[in-house]
């Protein structure tokens, strides 16, 4: 991160406990990760190694034990009540289970218009927004007054990332949004995010626990293991010359993906972030 952004997002020695207070059971410790405005950084390793409790812990659904969280300069790492709520306008979330994020008793409709109700937002420019997104991600304007289990995993999730978007948040934390998915779907719900964020400059912290599907759409990758941060680097160079033992292991478990893209996908961010300086 250069001296002239700053980072959107910045976590330094985050510390995550479960259990009990007297019995506590540490799953992160003194994390330190940053994600700039524009940036898609990926969260890489494998089950139970801390990832999906790094991004609770940004949207405050799991309690912190030390460290810091801010978001744009602000420190919202104890953030609650109407700080919190106030909070969703800026970071989104999108979840793996496509089938079980969306309510099924309510229209998409509804679902899409609920953060802006939340929000106060008014009911015409409301009917706008969510027309506006479900432009946004190719879908049909004749979904409005259907359900959930009306569409296929795919549609699904494109409904998922509209009602993230349709708050113009700066952050979306992308947990594990197309490991539910088969091949095919994934390869186009990943090419919709990326087209999202360079149309949106919108900032994702990409969760996963596949190295191939981080490397297609992230701009620098993370590595966790077993609550900790191992290694942090661009995907192209983690995958040239990995520091740690785990990377090593991570990769040799991963088949390689598209290496010219992320390396061009990475180039281009870095060019953005360059010029945004210089404004
Ligand atoms: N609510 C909870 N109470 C107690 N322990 C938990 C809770 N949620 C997660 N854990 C434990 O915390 C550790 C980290 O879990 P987490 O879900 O963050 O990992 P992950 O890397 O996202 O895994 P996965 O890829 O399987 O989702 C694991 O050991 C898990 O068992």
């Amino acid at each position: 991160m250069s001296a002239t952004t700053k980072p959107l997002l910045e976590v330094n020695d985050l510390v995550v406990e479960y259990g009990t207070r007297r019995k506590p059971a540490r799953v992160l410790h003194e994390v330190s990760l940053a994600v700039g405005a524009g940036e898609c950084v990926g969260l890489v390793g494998e089950s139970g190694s801390g990832k999906s409790t790094l991004g609770k812990a940004i949207l405050g659904l799991v309690p912190v034990a030390g460290g810091r969280i801010s978001f744009d300069g602000r420190d919202i790492t104890h953030a609650k009540g109407r700080e919190r709520r106030a909070l969703a306008s800026d970071i989104q979330v999108v979840f793996q289970d496509p089938y079980g994020s969306l309510d099924p008793l309510m229209t998409i409709g509804d679902i899409l218009a609920e953060p802006l109700a939340t929000a106060g937002t008014g009911k015409r420019e409301a009917k706008s927004l969510v027309a506006e997104m479900l432009d946004r991600v190719s879908l049909p304007r004749n979904v409005l007054e259907r359900y959930p289990s009306e569409f296929s995993g795919g549609q699904r999730q494109r409904i998922a990332i509209a009602r993230a978007l349709v708050r113009r948040p700066r952050l979306i934390i992308c947990d594990e949004p197309v490991s539910a998915l088969d091949l095919t779907t994934q390869a186009t719900i990943l090419e919709l995010l990326i087209e999202l964020q360079r149309d949106t400059g919108v900032s994702y912290l990409f969760v996963s626990h596949d190295l191939g599907v981080v490397r297609r759409v992230c701009h620098r990758v993370a590595v966790m293991y077993r609550g900790n941060l191992v290694e942090t680097g661009d995907g192209e160079q983690i995958t040239r010359e990995p520091q740690h033992a785990y990377s090593r292991r991570l990769l040799t478990a991963s088949p390689i993906a598209d290496p010219a893209g992320q390396a061009e996908r990475r180039q281009a961010w870095l060019e953005l972030r360059q010029e945004s300086a210089a404004v």
